[in-house]
């Protein structure tokens, strides 16, 4: 995986309009994750789980406040860098995979290369993009499911494939947006055990968003959301 070592997110606030009424959502966060962190993020629906992830992850801008990795400023970059940095530093999990249909296993395994590549450098390297997608498969299970589409899959075997997919090209973070919430609680807690090894074997630093009391119980750290600030604590269980 890559070298970067830490992410941190200060004294971000973001709110949406509704109407003529401006609801904060997060009025002054800081958040951290160490390399090699597992952080888990908590608090009721609506308390700004996903836009912390979002805007952690450069999917979405603050209103204020600042992203750096590794001490670096990188929210404020121009447009076409911060797609670059996001595509380069972080793999996206997300609770409905978000696999396209018509494509393979290994197919939508492959597909981060050709938006971080470009149409023409990822037809040159696609034999080496394959070759790491059937193993990134391997890694999470499904070497016997390469060939098999979504509609062919379990909802485990699909969040796994998502999974690998977000592990093409060594991402330095993995943010993971109810991983487990689509999943019965064996086929999560398979879930949550695969990114546990993941982080643990390969140092993979991952923040991962979660309604599941039980999942967060395995983080490193775990973060609740409560009116748009944050408290944070250790669970007993890590
Ligand atoms: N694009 C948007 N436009 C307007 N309001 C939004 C937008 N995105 C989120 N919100 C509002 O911001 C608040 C926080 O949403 P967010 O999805 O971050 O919460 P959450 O904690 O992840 O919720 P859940 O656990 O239900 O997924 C909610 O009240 C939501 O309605």
């Amino acid at each position: 995986m890559s070298t970067t070592t830490h992410i941190a997110a200060t004294g971000i606030r973001k709110s949406y309009r509704k109407g003529r009424i401006e609801v904060p959502v997060l009025r002054g966060v800081d958040a951290e994750v160490e390399h090699g962190e597992l952080v888990a993020v908590v608090g009721a629906s609506g308390s700004g789980k996903s836009t912390l992830l979002h805007i952690l992850g450069l999917l979405d801008a603050p209103d204020a406040g600042r992203i750096e990795v590794d001490g670096r400023r990188i929210d404020d970059r121009p447009e076409k860098h911060r797609d670059a940095m996001r595509n380069r530093l972080f793999g996206f999990i997300f609770q409905f995979y978000h696999l396209l249909p018509e494509l393979t296993a290994q197919e939508n395994v492959m597909m981060p290369g050709l938006i971080r590549h470009g149409l023409w450098s990822y037809w040159k390297e696609r034999a080496r993009i394959r070759r790491e997608a059937g193993e990134l498969l391997e890694r999470v299970g499904l070497g016997h499911r390469l060939t098999h589409r979504p509609s062919e899959l379990s909802g485990g075997e699909m969040q796994r494939a998502a999974i690998a997919r977000a592990l093409l090209g060594k991402p330095a973070i993995l943010l993971a947006d109810e991983p487990t919430g689509n999943l019965d609680a064996a086929s999560g807690q398979g879930v949550l055990e695969l990114l546990r090894t993941l982080n643990r074997e390969e140092g993979l630093t991952m923040m991962l968003v979660t309604h599941d009391q039980q999942i967060a119980q395995q983080a490193d750290r775990v973060v609740r959301l409560a009116e748009g600030r944050i408290e944070e604590w250790v669970p007993a269980l890590a």
